[in-house]
């Protein structure tokens, strides 16, 4: 059993799909990049500030599991739409190009901060502006990073990916499962926490 620092249902599915037993605690921390802070650098510290607000708020020894999902481009990053006009600019710039989804997970175990980052290339093809005014109508971009979710509608921008489905939709599965054996927390896929 581990305490889930996230209020994202993707990420409690995703958990769901390795069998790692969870309990949620989500917690509410300011997500603003710090002047000059790469993307990278942001989703680890976004991650490892989940983990420790949810390991300060919960009591008893649990391990805890925080995670942050940026997209970037043209060395932006990409959060989550404010609004409508926010959501419609961000799927313009990523409309017929290239893009790096980061995913970070972060690990509190007896003491120590585990970290590891996933980093995937996304292609979309082109969008028109009807595609993108439909898009956010069906609801879907509002909660999710760079506007666009590929587990659902998303998925008809995306001609391809390099890297991790997992780490696109929230949580890297690969780096995560790394993580939980390097603490003793799963052994190969006849894990329990
Ligand atoms: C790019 C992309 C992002 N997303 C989601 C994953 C994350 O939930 C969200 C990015 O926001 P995050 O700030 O990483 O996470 P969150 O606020 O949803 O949840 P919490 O902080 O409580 O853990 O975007 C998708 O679901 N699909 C996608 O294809």
């Amino acid at each position: 059993m581990l305490i889930l620092a996230s209020a994202s249902p993707r990420r409690r599915e995703l958990l769901d799909q390795i069998g790692v037993a969870w309990r949620a605690h989500p917690v509410d921390v300011e997500e603003i990049p710090r002047a000059g802070e790469s993307p990278e650098d942001f989703a680890l510290r976004m991650a490892v500030t989940k983990a420790r607000a949810a390991h300060d708020a919960v009591p008893g020894h649990l391990p805890v599991l925080g995670a942050d999902t940026v997209v970037s481009i043209d060395g932006d990053i990409l959060g989550k739409p404010r609004d409508r006009e926010d959501a419609l600019d961000m799927l313009g710039r990523l409309s017929g190009r290239t893009h790096t989804v980061l995913s970070a997970v972060a690990l509190l175990h007896q003491g120590y901060c585990h970290q590891a980052l996933s980093t995937t290339r996304v292609c979309f093809r082109d969008l028109s502006p009807d595609d993108r005014r439909a898009y956010w109508a069906s609801g879907e971009p509002a909660d999710k990073a760079g506007a666009y979710g590929i587990q659902g509608l998303g998925a008809l921008f995306v001609a391809h990916i390099e890297g991790s489905y997992s780490g696109v939709v929230g949580l890297p599965l690969f780096e995560t499962g790394e993580l939980l054996r390097r603490c003793g927390l799963i052994s190969g896929i006849d894990n329990q926490t």
